[in-house]
């Protein structure tokens, strides 16, 4: 064993003495540039994992002081450049139930007449075009790019292609045949408002209670408070499955509150109109407060 260790330490004085006569042999001008490298690239590893911790105990007192964090600064920086960078927005989305009068509305806004209303659209109806209303007024007038996204199950999914360019969202109710659909419609305008693009973007909403020429027809104000009973429901059944259901990317309104459409960060107003009697001041109002000139 004793042998072992003197074998080994004589091979180590060797090592030593082979690596200073290496050293030794090297210009000191390539010993001094190397360990000036190596001293610089551990000052900018310092440096970096100071400048991270720095950034790390800011972002953690933000959080915990004003419950806003960089991530959310990034997004609001990167809303501020979409704001400067794009185009205005001038589409207008026309979604709601099948049979709730989207077709009709389309064609009145851009011809101050309906027609084709009465069969299921399978396709989105589109169009840019200057309302119908204010053809006769003078000055420049703004076309509206407005999409009638069909109201049936399976081609509802179109929505989210179009949401990227909405400048507003015209939900249409039929204001008639509201209660026995208030809960397809309630679950059709939950999963509108919990979009992420729509509440991100703060796109505004009008519920636009149709057909109200039919002496049938619901007040907007019955129908808003029907529509914020089912969606609070909704809200308590979606959240207890809310890790498995990743179609609703936000949640609504405020915790131990019932919900109302106040509580939305978007605008949500409620309407009313008659596709078919030509009454749709309201949604041009609506159009025009949200497509700017
Ligand atoms: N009384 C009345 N009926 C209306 C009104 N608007 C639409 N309707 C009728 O409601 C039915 C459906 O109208 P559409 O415009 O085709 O409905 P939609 O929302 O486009 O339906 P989908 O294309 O299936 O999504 C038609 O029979 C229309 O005549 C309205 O203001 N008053
Ligand atoms: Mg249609």
């Amino acid at each position: 064993m004793e042998g072992f260790e003197v074998e080994w330490k004589k091979q180590a004085q060797q090592w030593w003495s082979q690596s200073l006569h290496y050293v030794h042999r090297i210009p000191p001008q390539q010993i001094y540039a190397a360990m000036a490298v190596l001293l610089f690239t551990t000052f900018l590893l310092l440096l970096g994992m100071y400048v991270y911790m720095y950034i790390c105990s800011i972002n953690l007192v933000l959080e915990l002081v004003c419950n806003f964090n960089y991530f959310d600064l990034f997004i609001y920086f990167c809303d501020v450049v979409r704001l400067f960078k794009r185009p205005k927005a001038n589409t207008i989305l026309v979604t709601g139930l099948s049979g709730s009068g989207k077709t009709v509305l389309f064609y009145q806004l851009r011809d101050g007449s309906f027609h084709q209303g009465t069969v299921t659209s399978m396709e989105p109806n589109e169009g840019t075009f200057v309302l119908h209303s204010e053809k006769s007024k003078n000055g420049k007038l703004n076309p509206i790019h407005v999409i009638d996204v069909p109201g049936h199950s399976r081609l509802r999914a179109k929505l989210d292609d179009f949401l990227p360019q909405a400048a507003g969202i015209v939900f249409l109710v039929d204001a008639v045949e509201f209660l026995p659909n208030c809960r397809a419609a309630s679950e059709y305008l939950y999963d509108i408002l919990t979009k992420a693009s729509v509440v991100r973007k703060k796109i505004p909403v009008l519920i636009l209670c149709n057909k109200t020429d039919k002496v049938t027809a619901h007040s907007k104000e019955f129908i808003r408070k029907q529509l914020e009973k089912e969606i609070d429901k909704l809200r308590a059944s979606r959240s207890a499955v809310s890790t498995a259901d990743l179609t609703n990317e936000f949640t609504l309104g405020a915790p131990g509150e019932r919900f109302a459409f106040s509580q939305c960060q978007n605008k949500v107003t409620v309407g009313e109109a008659s596709g078919l009697g030509g009454e749709i001041s309201q949604v041009e109002q609506f159009i025009r407060d949200n497509v700017k000139s």
